[in-house]
């Protein structure tokens, strides 16, 4: 008998219900009580949801992050945020939200956030745990117990959830540079209290999440992995070891011979694990297998995976576990919420609810054999068979587009030095030119006009009048604080991927699609379903009014394809090098069109690429060399005087910094604040020969960069890279900031450039 389980579900809520009341006790407008109890609602929703399953996940769900949470649960708070004497849910908000100096002088004088980071190749972001040498962990075992308590009351199969130690110190950051992994034997003791207040509470299975299992491992992390679980086999709760996100691989025996109950892995991406697995796993170990893919949002096929799974059964028995590949967390709730996407993709599709029911009806067939859901397997296949053969996906001019394709195509005319002088020319920017990236505020008044003009409460003509006016706004205030090259602030775009997934042909786009990205954060991710083609210009009449309200130079603002195809849902069934230089010949014209309107400076982001790399280190080439060449395809197509700039965030560039210089970007702008400009390391050296725009202020923090403090990060700047090389902008768009604080930030970024020129 297989049993079914899940490993996380999406906490969000399918309406956002999470985001919305998180964001309405943030400015006060509703109590902690209100908020506590809207989590408290939505967990109860979300195990009747999954009603069904053999066992439910319990502490998956969080206020803000699951990351976040086991530092709490583990007593490691950051010392900036001990001592506090208020209710402990405002502490957790503290360090993940930070606060601000200037309102909270008479209190706390202001906390910084926590940092911010990828969750392994996802586009989810965590709370870095922070360590220095001195950390002591102290268990707080009270969220989960109470999670749990609430989850038998309402007679759930609960499966409590929580990081694994190993995992937790790799996720984790030592502020002093200390060996993170002196304190694994610190750690194991309160993971083995936390172990034994499970197992005191009846608690069967616990499932201990092990992801960084699937990324290669040096001797001392492999190490750990045998120390940590040898520590905890005298636990009396069976541990369920998840990895999931990739492959195993090497860490086959590792992870195979741990002392656990049992193994997790991911048989979407980490289908090679299984069969050397069976010979390697010890008897007596159940083995879940994640077939439903966690990570996309495309219908199962359900028989392929019974071929291959009913032998497996046979062998395995009551050993054999099935789940999605990871936590559901990566898709949206409920394929039922959507309306308006078109009935045939709509059949090809399944969200987390529908994944859910995949996993029961695999588990039917498995154990009562396929008659008993003959109906539903037929459905299915129907419904996988019109996808593969729909005339919907397959675009033969497209086809014949990509079969043209020659390394031609990705070539500038001129190498940088001649088309440096060629720009400088004709845009006769000042030394350290300001800039920013992109997005001024999405005020609550854009997106009301935008969700009127979707509800159709608003005519387009009024939309447009509406967004125009934002564009001008911006464009005044740009011109007032006297930046050098203007942006036109983004006001019409929901969001920089979405926005170009509703114009491009072979993308769809949902209603409630959402999926969280941080804390109250969410994108929607579209749906890039068939061959990609761009039907007509989609930012040219935004940019060329922008450009006809000023006199400076405005940059035109696209995203380019590897950002595209990292932050959609994509194809499974071909290459996604195949999809990402369809998508990259599409935004190629557009940035030939914006060249024709007569945009001299045209960037291209590019915030997903270093995201993008595979787990494995011994995939990346092949990735960098299509990424790469995808962004070459979409840019270099322009004439030397054309100024091609990109933009990348949260990047740490020392690995991969001759592919990012093999972009050839004329000028690229990247985060570097928060590290103290010690990410251009990495540039130094003349490793990176064009124009680079180090981010001088961190614009997920409300806090105004001083003056002196941009000056001196920029004069550090200047000890690495030739001053003639270098910008002045923030680290990132400004889209979530309100503009009374972008005002005086870059009043005093403009301010700190006039004091480097007159030093130069
Ligand atoms: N795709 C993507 N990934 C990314 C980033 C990114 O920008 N895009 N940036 C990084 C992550 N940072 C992020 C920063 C901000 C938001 C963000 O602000 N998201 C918005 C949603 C943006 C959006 O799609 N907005 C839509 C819908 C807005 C909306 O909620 N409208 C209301 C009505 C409007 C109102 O009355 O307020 C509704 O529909 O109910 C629009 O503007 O049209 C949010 O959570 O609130 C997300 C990620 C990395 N990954
Ligand atoms: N142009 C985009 C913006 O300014 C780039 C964001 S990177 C996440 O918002
Ligand atoms: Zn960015």
């Amino acid at each position: 008998m297989a049993r079914t389980h899940n490993l996380g579900f999406p906490r969000i809520g399918a309406q956002r219900e999470l985001k919305f009341a998180l964001e309405s006790y943030w400015k006060g407008q509703s109590t902690r009580d209100e908020l506590k109890a809207e989590g408290a609602r939505l967990r109860r929703r979300h195990w009747q949801d999954q009603a069904g399953l053999d066992l439910v996940p319990v502490g998956d769900f969080a206020f803000y992050d699951q990351v976040l949470d086991m530092s709490f649960t583990l007593g490691n708070l950051p010392e900036r945020v001990q001592g506090f004497h208020g209710d402990a849910l405002d502490n957790y908000f503290r360090v993940a939200r930070g606060r601000s100096a200037e309102e909270h002088a008479q209190c706390c004088g202001g906390v910084a956030a926590g940092e911010m980071t990828k969750w392994f190749d996802t586009n989810y972001h965590y709370i870095v745990p922070e360590f220095t040498a001195a950390t002591e962990f102290r268990l707080d075992a009270s969220r989960l117990l109470e999670q749990l308590d609430e989850a038998r009351a309402q007679g759930v199969k609960a499966k409590p959830v929580i990081v694994g130690p190993v995992t937790y110190l790799a996720l984790g950051k030592a502020k002093d540079d200390s060996d993170r992994l002196a304190l694994l034997p610190r750690l194991l003791p309160v993971y083995a209290e936390l172990l034994e207040t499970l197992a005191a509470q009846g608690v069967e299975w616990v499932q201990i999440d092990e992801p960084l299992l699937v990324t290669e491992l040096d001797a001392d992390w492999q190490h750990a992995f045998n120390t940590a679980y040898h520590h905890l086999k005298s636990s009396r709760v069976k541990l369920l070891l998840a990895t999931y996100f990739g492959q195993l691989a090497e860490n086959q025996y590792l992870a195979a011979n741990l002392p656990v109950a049992g193994l997790h892995i991911d048989a979407i991406n980490g289908r090679d694990d299984i069969v050397p697995l069976l010979n390697l796993l010890p008897s007596h170990k159940v083995l879940s297998l994640g077939v439903i893919n966690g990570r996309n949002i495309w219908k199962t096929d359900l028989d392929a995976v019974l071929d291959w799974l009913e032998p497996l059964a046979e062998r395995l028995d009551d050993r054999l576990w099935i789940a999605p590949s990871c936590s559901l967390l990566h898709v949206p709730v409920d394929l039922a919420s959507e309306h308006t996407l078109d009935a045939g993709i709509t059949s090809w599709l399944a969200f987390a609810l529908q994944k859910l029911d995949e996993l029961k009806l695999l588990a039917t067939a498995l154990n009562q054999g396929r008659a008993a859901v003959a109906a539903e397997l037929a459905a299915n296949r129907a419904a996988v068979d019109a996808r593969r053969s729909s005339p919907r996906v397959h675009n033969p001019a497209v086809q014949a587009a990509l079969a043209a394709v020659t390394s031609a195509l990705g070539r500038r005319h001129s190498p940088y030095p001649v088309r440096a002088a060629r720009q400088a020319a004709l845009l006769k920017l000042p030394p350290y030119p300001t800039t920013t990236i992109g997005s001024f505020p999405q005020t609550a008044e854009i997106r009301q006009a935008r969700s009127r003009y979707k509800a159709g409460e608003l005519d387009e003509a009024g939309y447009k009048a509406a967004m125009r006016a934002e564009i001008a706004r911006s464009v005044r205030e740009q011109e007032a604080l006297g930046l050098d090259v203007l942006v036109h602030g983004e006001a019409e775009r929901n969001d920089m991927v979405e926005y170009f997934g509703e114009q491009l042909d072979g993308y769809a786009f949902s209603q409630f699609g959402w999926v969280q990205s941080y804390g109250s954060r969410c994108v929607k991710p579209p749906i890039l379903f068939g061959d990609i083609s761009r039907p007509r210009p989609m930012t040219v009449d935004w940019i060329t009014y922008a450009q006809s309200l000023t006199g400076k130079p405005m940059k035109g603002m696209l995203t380019g394809p590897v950002t595209l195809l990292n932050w959609s849902f994509v194809r499974d069934d071909q290459p996604r090098s195949a999809s990402c230089t369809q998508l990259a010949l599409a935004i190629r014209e557009e940035v030939l069109d914006l060249e024709k309107a007569g945009m001299r400076v045209i960037q291209i982001d590019e915030a997903a690429l270093r995201e993008g790399l595979p787990l494995r280190r011994s995939q990346w080439k092949d990735y960098l060399d299509w990424a790469v060449e995808s962004f070459r395809i979409t840019a270099n197509g322009v004439a030397d005087e054309t100024q091609i700039h990109t933009h990348m965030c949260y990047s740490e560039f020392n690995d991969i910094i001759a592919s990012i210089a093999g972009m050839d970007a004329d000028v690229i702008t990247i985060e570097t604040s928060r590290s103290d400009m010690e990410l251009l390391d990495a540039f130094d050296d003349f490793k990176y020969p064009n124009e680079i725009g180090p981010g001088v202020y961190d614009i997920h923090s409300p806090n105004i960069p001083a003056t002196a403090h941009i000056v001196q990060l920029m004069r550090k700047a200047a000890e690495r890279i030739p001053a003639q090389r270098l910008w002045v902008n923030p680290d990132c768009g400004l889209k979530t900031r309100q503009w009374s604080e972008v005002i005086p930030a870059l009043t005093n970024m403009v301010a700190a450039a006039r004091t480097l020129r007159a030093s130069t």
